[in-house]
């Protein structure tokens, strides 16, 4: 007998499960367009150059120990993921009134950052955006926050619901914390124009709407690290206090590294050393402090311009072959006159379409075709090659015809 013999058999994560069941299919022609990924025109997993020669450096260095890292972590790390995000001329960080701290890649800087909320601010509401990353609701209740949504998308348009999220914003209580996916909005791949961002803040700052960014596709959406900090950057331009969670899971292809940061631009310099104090307080108990690896790779790089420029090219090449998988994408359901407007394959940004496909057209291509996608109809561009795309092409048509 077991004291856990009534425990239920939990259900597969919606995203991860996808990659469970992708394994399990013995089918040769298997696709797997789920987990957000990278993967090579070869359908392989790649580990970036500048990552390989960062780690031999590592390697190498004969002083290099395993001692525990502070809690807050690489301090190295810290300074140059806030200067990466924020821009090296920020003002924030030339006035000190940014509190960051490495934590375990997104999901574990989210997660410091609603316990860090949870117990500090006064407004434990926060929205997120509909739809949003599947995870964003349970990371932040089990917080200890209270989730709401923001509309974000319009199925009809395909594109940004600007008046609702206007709206809903609008009638948040003042102080309220709001979700922001800083770029590539998972799993839309709709982001708003720098217009419309510029709205968005000022509507926020005038309500007084404490923002949350999320960041976890930096370079990944444009091929330009500062291009997809922009909305960020402009909200610390005016001077107001924010969060942001950074992963370098993505860009930096360090998914199984763990390697993130949350940083909390603050209004002044004694606060954001009383932040940071706060901020120990709550990763002590949850995982006390951070693995050193990950960190350390990225710190080598970002402090070396020459290794800093040769990621910066990589990281291009990524962004680069995703948008051609768009094309690409775009033009086979062209060919094959496939009834419907697939323009927003080849309008949406970052690692995922949103195609439109309901959860009824999603199951009869895992069946009839062996292409694993969420059952949103997200799919991850990065799962895709030359190879794959006109059996994707052929599994959508059959799906809408
Ligand atoms: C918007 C957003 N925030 C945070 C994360 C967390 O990434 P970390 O690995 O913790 O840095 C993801 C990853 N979402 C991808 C990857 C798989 C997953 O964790 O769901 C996805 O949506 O497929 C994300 O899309």
């Amino acid at each position: 007998s077991s004291v856990f013999a009534g425990l239920a058999q939990a259900p597969e994560d919606p995203i991860l499960g996808v990659t469970v069941a992708y394994n399990k299919d013995p089918s040769p022609v298997k696709v797997n367009l789920g987990v957000g990924a990278y993967r090579t025109e070869e359908g392989k997993p790649l580990v970036l150059n500048v990552v390989r020669r960062a780690e031999q450096m590592l390697i190498n260095n004969p002083s290099r120990v395993k001692e525990y890292l502070p809690i807050t972590g690489l301090a190295d790390f810290n300074k140059l993921s806030a200067k990466l995000i924020f821009g090296a001329d920020s003002p924030a960080i030339q006035e000190n009134r940014v509190a960051t701290v490495q934590c375990l890649s997104g999901t574990g800087s989210l997660r410091v950052g609603g316990e860090f909320l949870a117990r500090h601010y006064h407004e434990r509401t926060i929205y997120i955006p509909q739809p949003t990353w599947g995870n964003h609701p349970k990371v932040f209740t089990l917080a200890g926050l209270t989730v709401r949504s923001y509309r974000y998308y319009d199925p009809a348009t395909r594109g940004l619901d600007f008046q609702g999220l206007l709206e809903d914003l609008g009638s948040a209580p003042s102080g309220a914390i709001v979700l922001l996916h800083a770029c590539a909005h998972n799993p839309t791949g709709v982001d708003p124009t720098l217009d419309q961002w510029e709205q968005i803040r000022q509507l926020m700052r005038s309500k007084a709407l404490l923002p949350f960014f999320d960041s976890a596709y930096q370079g990944f959406a444009s091929g330009s690290l500062d291009q997809d900090a922009q909305s960020v950057r402009m909200f610390v331009a005016d001077g107001g206090e924010l969060l942001m969670a950074q992963s370098y899971a993505k860009n930096m292809g360090l998914y199984g590294e763990r390697v993130g940061a949350l940083s909390i631009v603050c209004g002044s310099a004694d606060v954001a050393v009383r932040v940071e104090s706060q901020l120990k307080l709550v990763i002590r108990p949850m995982y006390s402090n951070p693995p050193i690896h990950g960190a350390s790779i990225v710190a080598t790089i970002l402090k070396d311009s020459a290794m800093f420029n040769e990621w910066t090219v990589e990281l291009k090449g990524m962004a680069d072959r995703i948008i051609s998988m768009r094309q690409q994408l775009f033009d086979a359901l062209k060919t094959r006159e496939t009834p419907g407007d697939w323009s927003h394959i080849i309008k949406q940004i970052g690692m995922f379409t949103f195609t439109g496909l309901n959860s009824d057209q999603v199951a009869f291509m895992r069946q009839e075709y062996h292409i694993y996608m969420t059952s949103d109809g997200r799919i991850s561009m990065a799962g895709l090659s030359g190879r794959t795309i006109p059996h994707l092409a052929d599994a959508i048509h059959a799906a809408v015809t």
